[in-house]
């Protein structure tokens, strides 16, 4: 069964959003296996991707299995040169794939573009393009993944660098459908071992790359003739072609043995990349990447430097609007600052400040004020505590007193109290226990009742303030030294500020290229947010006599803190670090890229000084075998007389077959022929599986 186009209301529909995050902006096109559309995915910082609908329509669920299997393996490929498959559900009757987006298009497009333009590509391009190619084939050939579908329209552009789409691709279309049995590609780049159908194996996809690259150097396909038919007739029986003769002889050497017809003698992407003229390509192609390379990373010295510069510029100048601020302070005796007319700097002969400044600068009053309230309620807090917890040792040594020397008796009931402040034992905090038993118990001490009454309300609050990661004392002390509830399990803002300003190149390059270290709302942190965390140490909003002890100052405490946060975010330099955080994205993967393909190409170059390897070369049978031919010429067939109709069918079936092989036929050209049809058929073209079945039963005679 063939795969049905997806409908024409899936297409055209708009803002569909699949598997909870792709949002799917438009369509990029459609080819042989469904359609491709171009995505933003919504949980990757709505990264570009293409989604490709495959309709499978009544898949087995065993299929479906084994097809989410292979999805999964070709999801664990990373190589530069190929187009990263990201993910594969299933929607309704569509099996989806989402790969990465590669914003130059296809190589048949750029093909087009060269011969539009009357342009040829030169030789080194044309090398540097195969070599991409063989590094990629030689890959997933090394992972055992075959591509079965190499063509142009299959190899994609991205930050000029080539990547080979839908590798494996045919693995999980072949084995979920038997679209396999009728499936008619182009034939244009198929060895002649695949349309004879005698297997298809690694060699095939060299095969392919030799068809690739005489395109790149002609802007024509290497097997040509009139009709399909013809075509696959002269892959199996001409030789190759010569490559122009602009092109060097050494190239041409190798276009040709990536052609030779055996696959057995043809060499595998291994051996053609140990072609003297190919390692040495190698070795000028890597120096030009390295080239590249630093001028990609001075590129991003000088942004970072510049970046730096614009912090530190943001840093200097809050410094001086302290220092104005401290010094009409200081004038005043007041901290209090009328904004728009109250207070004029330059009337007060100070430096005259914009009205967003006098706006900042008001804020820092008002935060420090509340900071310095704070202060003052803790520093009270702290003394009440104090004496609190001086009475109640008192009382504690007191109830453990045997009662005839003026104690309690038992004492059990304040031990176990202070036993229970350790919150990270596992045993369930019950105060209401200790204190009824207290309450119920005959003593008159009310003063120590009292107590005890508020300690167990105050247990109570810092419980609700305890976070995992300690007890109410250990994050008291984290807050205190600058850590915020938020990130308390992450990475504290002290020792990030720490190493921002001992090696802030270094962190910005970690965390802006996404390197891992998160926060707890698993954002990156940024420049931004290490800059925040400087102003915080060095505002004069330090908290550094602790978190409040009462939940009620507490709140107070963390609002502030958002409040400053907030400010931060709300301020216009929050677009600096958007802006950063996409260029980072997007260098990163031009540079993870680059770095990859020098390991590659350093990998290849090693290779090619040793010893030759033997490439393992199974053939793979599958949907190319004998025994799957046999089961396409039947299937073909049946789909014919489902096109045609069974009289017309046997029409155009016997005329064809006098045509291509009869004597009548030989002399004949292809628009003759095609003509001849039209009396039996209203669309010719409708003929081209008939013409697909004689070639077929002519390969299954010769191989009998
Ligand atoms: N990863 C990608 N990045 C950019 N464009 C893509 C990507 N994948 C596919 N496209 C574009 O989407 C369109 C449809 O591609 P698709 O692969 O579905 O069919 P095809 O390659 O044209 O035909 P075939 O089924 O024979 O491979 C093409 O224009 C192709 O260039």
């Amino acid at each position: 069964m063939a795969p049905s186009r997806p409908t024409k209301d899936r297409e055209t529909k708009e803002a569909r959003v699949l598997a909870n995050r792709y949002e799917v902006i438009k369509k990029l096109g459609s080819g042989n296996f469904g359609t491709a559309f171009l995505c933003k995915d919504r949980k990757c910082n709505n990264e570009f991707k293409v989604l490709k609908e495959i309709s499978v329509g009544d898949l087995q669920p065993d299929e479906t299995v084994d097809a989410m299997h292979e999805a999964r393996l070709l999801s664990k490929l990373n190589h530069p040169g190929i187009v990263k498959f990201h993910d594969s559900f299933i929607d309704g009757e569509f099996f989806c794939i989402v790969t990465e987006y590669c914003e130059g298009g296809d190589l048949d497009h750029r093909i087009t573009d060269f011969k539009k333009s009357g342009k040829s590509i030169d030789e080194k391009t044309v090398l540097s393009w195969t070599i991409q190619l063989l590094l990629a084939v030689q890959y997933m050939h090394s992972r055992r993944v075959l591509h079965r579908d190499l063509k142009t329209r299959n190899i994609f552009i991205r930050n000029n660098r080539m990547k080979i789409g839908d590798f494996g691709i045919s693995r999980i279309l072949m084995g979920t459908t038997d679209m396999a049995s009728t499936f008619t590609g182009t034939p244009y780049y198929m060895s002649p071992e695949v349309l004879k159908h005698e297997g298809y194996n690694s060699k095939s996809d060299v095969w392919s790359i030799g068809c690739i690259m005489y395109e790149l150097c002609t802007l024509e396909h290497a097997f040509m003739g009139q009709g399909l038919m013809a075509v696959m007739y002269k892959i199996v029986e001409k030789d190759a072609p010569e490559l122009p003769s602009k092109y060097s002889k050494n190239l041409n050497e190798v276009f040709k043995t990536m052609l030779i017809k055996e696959p057995e003698k043809r060499p595998s992407a291994t051996e053609v990349l140990k072609l003297p003229y190919i390692v040495q390509s190698l070795a000028k192609m890597k120096d030009v990447i390295a080239e590249g390379k630093q001028s990609i990373n001075e590129d991003e010295a000088n942004r970072e430097a510049t970046e730096l510069a614009k912090l530190l510029r943001e840093k200097s100048h809050l410094d001086d609007l302290r220092s104005t601020y401290e010094t009409v302070e200081d004038m005043e005796g007041s901290n209090t600052l009328t904004v728009g007319g109250g207070w004029d700097g330059e009337a007060s002969g100070k430096k005259k400040l914009t009205a967003r400044e006098r706006l900042r600068v008001k804020k820092m009053q008002e935060a420090d004020k509340r900071a310095r309230d704070l202060k003052q309620a803790a520093k009270v807090q702290l003394v009440e505590n104090t004496e609190r917890r001086e009475k109640l040792k008192m009382s504690y040594e007191k109830s453990t007193m045997p009662a005839w020397k003026g104690g309690y008796g038992e004492g059990t009931i304040l031990k176990e109290a202070i036993t229970v402040r350790d919150p990270r034992k596992e045993k369930p905090y019950k105060p209401k226990d200790y204190l009824e038993g207290y309450l119920s118990s005959d003593e008159e001490d009310e003063e120590v009742k009292t107590m005890m009454h508020q300690t167990v309300i105050r247990r109570n609050s810092e419980r609700t303030l305890t976070s995992s990661s300690g007890t109410p004392d250990r994050m008291t002390q984290s807050l205190s030294q600058g850590v915020t509830p938020r990130t308390l399990t992450g990475h504290t803002p002290n020792t990030l500020s720490m190493t921002v300003r001992q090696h802030p190149h270094q962190l910005h390059s970690t965390l802006g290229a996404g390197g891992g270290m998160r926060n707890l709302d698993e954002r990156p942190i940024t420049p931004m947010k290490d800059l925040m965390v400087y102003h915080r140490e060095n505002s004069s909003l330090d908290f550094k006599d602790g978190v409040p002890d009462t939940p009620d100052l507490a709140n107070t405490f963390y609002e502030q803190y958002e409040d400053f946060e907030n400010d931060e975010e709300d301020s216009d330099n929050a677009d600096i670090v958007v802006g950063a955080e996409a260029d980072d994205d997007e260098n990163t993967l031009v540079k993870d890229d680059q770095d990859a393909l020098m390991d590659y190409l350093a990998m290849a170059l090693e290779k090619s000084s040793g010893e030759s390897t033997v490439v393992s070369d199974d053939t793979v049978l599958g949907p190319f075998g004998p025994h799957a031919r046999d089961t396409k010429i039947r299937n073909i067939r049946g789909e014919c007389i489902k096109i045609l109709g069974e009289a017309d069918f046997q029409k155009a079936y016997k005329y064809l077959r006098e045509a291509r092989s009869g004597k009548e036929g030989k002399d004949k050209s292809e628009k003759e022929i095609m003509d001849g049809l039209r009396k039996f058929v209203k669309n010719p073209s409708d003929c081209f599986m008939v013409d697909q079945l004689l070639f077929l039963e002519d390969q299954a005679k010769m191989a009998s």
